[in-house]
């Protein structure tokens, strides 16, 4: 219905991140007081071969590739009021295809126009569509007519002012119902200065909401995003770096601590299941340059969210959650969906089904965990086998998207682990790490104690 529609005036907004703009980072700047949040930019023809499954055990919508089983985009009923999601497209056909894919599940749709990176400028989407105006404008009047959610979209400046308002105007004109501005030009850096004045100009000329963006270089804290919104004369406001270190500078109460805000969004991370790859690399920005610290360094040896959490003191309450999601069924990110899997994959994954290993355990490789050489599971293998007189370990690798899975056969019995490692070098430590556990050369309970064992 028109009135339950999502405005944009009066705003405060997460901008779209790579990366940055999945779930839990939306769902606590929400609960931080931010009104709307921003995905990050999700490029069309990924959504368009995407399959969009309610996820009954997480309580989330997922949009999977079918090839992998990976989460493109995952959203739930927390947010449906509240999230647009910015799409990354060339072509008009394709983003109203992802528009009526998404609609129902999601507040708004935003077009990315103001990317300069040159991947988005070969494909002809972000900032490339300011210099292309017709189909940018085919783009947006597209969807306007034919999707029942507001659509809106992100520019940058031209050098011009001029220039940059016969833009803004012919794009108001397609029927948006907002536009955000970043104030810096195409080959402009966050080093330079934000042109405010041109937002300013832009919402003096414009009759829908103008979103200013660009301020994170002057916003510390809650107030400064008003200063920013007032000096850029607009009535709503997006940042992204700000908020990429610390999302409590969406609290009217003042920003939390940083530790604070990191198990608040672990917490959510654990909840929604977030890959453990994303979860690091935002705490990373979190963390800055605290990373070089003793906690730093082993917090970049992470490679699990139990262990990520551990950190944090929040590891039972992971081991918890993760229990009590197995209990009610498959939530697994990299779970394949059988039905899913193309013909390659599903010969790949046969063939692996068919090695018959003898033990497996889902046992993840630490190195950390590791000071001295002869304690590697391999070493210790090795010398057990020589000690007993047996052949040497035989390891056969098994390659998924650039992740890793090992078989390690002796005395033709087959240790596995089905944890899928980042490097070879790994997977074949966690097959030993298996087959040291179940031959005794390594206590199961100290694997348990530090995180090695996953269930
Ligand atoms: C890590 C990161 C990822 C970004 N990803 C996107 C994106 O997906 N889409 C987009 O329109 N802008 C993206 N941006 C640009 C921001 O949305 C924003 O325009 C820019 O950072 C200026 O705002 P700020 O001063 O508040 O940081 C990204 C910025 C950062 C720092």
């Amino acid at each position: 219905m028109k009135s339950s529609q999502l405005t944009f005036d009066n705003k405060i907004i997460l901008a779209p991140m790579v990366r940055v703009g999945t779930l839990p980072m939306r769902l606590l700047s929400l609960e931080y007081g931010a009104d709307i949040v921003y995905s990050e930019e999700l490029i069309d023809w990924k959504f368009l071969k995407s399959v969009r499954r309610e996820n009954g055990v997480l309580g989330t919508i997922d949009y999977l590739d079918p090839t992998d089983g990976t989460v493109i985009f995952r959203t739930c009923a927390k947010e449906k009021q509240n999230v647009v999601v910015q799409l990354g497209t060339s072509d008009p056909d394709r983003a109203l295809k992802v528009a009526k894919l998404i609609e129902n599940d999601v507040s708004g749709i935003d077009i990315n126009m103001g990317c300069p990176k040159e991947f988005s400028l070969k494909g002809g989407m972000g900032a490339a569509l300011m210099t292309q105006k017709e189909k940018a404008k085919k783009i947006l009047s597209t969807l306007v007519e034919n999707v029942k959610i507001p659509v809106t979209c992100k520019i940058r400046v031209f050098e011009n002012i001029d220039d940059t308002l016969t833009l803004v105007k012919e794009l108001e004109a397609t029927g948006i119902k907002a536009i955000a501005v970043h104030g810096r030009t195409k080959v402009e850096r966050p080093q330079h200065p934000n042109r405010n004045h041109v937002i300013k100009k832009i919402a003096e000329t414009l009759n829908i909401p103008v979103i200013a963006n660009g301020g994170s270089r002057e916003i510390e804290n809650y107030r400064d995003l008003f200063k920013f919104k007032d000096d850029c004369g607009c009535s709503s406001v997006m940042v992204a770096r700000t908020a990429q270190y610390n999302c409590s500078i969406f609290r009217k109460d003042g920003m939390k601590a940083m530790d604070d805000v990191i198990v608040q969004y672990l917490k959510k991370c654990v909840e929604y299941d977030n890959s453990p790859s994303n979860t690091k690399y935002c705490v990373q920005n979190m963390l800055k340059e605290l990373q070089e610290t003793p906690r730093g360094k082993r917090f970049l040896e992470c490679q699990t969210l139990e262990q990520i959490c551990n950190i944090w003191n929040l590891g039972d309450y992971c081991r918890q959650k993760q229990l009590e999601y197995q209990t009610k069924g498959n939530f697994g990110r990299r779970e394949i969906m059988p039905e899913l899997l193309d013909p390659q994959r599903k010969k790949q994954k046969t063939i692996f089904d068919n090695e018959n290993i003898d033990v497996c355990l889902n046992c993840a490789f630490i190195r950390a965990n590791y000071t001295e050489d002869p304690k590697l599971p391999k070493s210790r293998l090795m010398s057990y086998c020589g000690k007993n007189k047996l052949k040497s370990p035989k390891y056969k690798v098994f390659n998924e998207d650039k992740l890793f899975r090992a078989i390690v056969t002796i005395e033709d019995k087959k240790y596995s682990s089905s944890y899928w490692e980042k490097n070879k070098k790994f997977a074949e430590q966690g097959a030993a790490l298996v087959a040291c556990v179940s031959i005794g050369l390594i206590d199961k309970c100290d694997l348990i104690k530090d995180g090695s064992i996953l269930e």
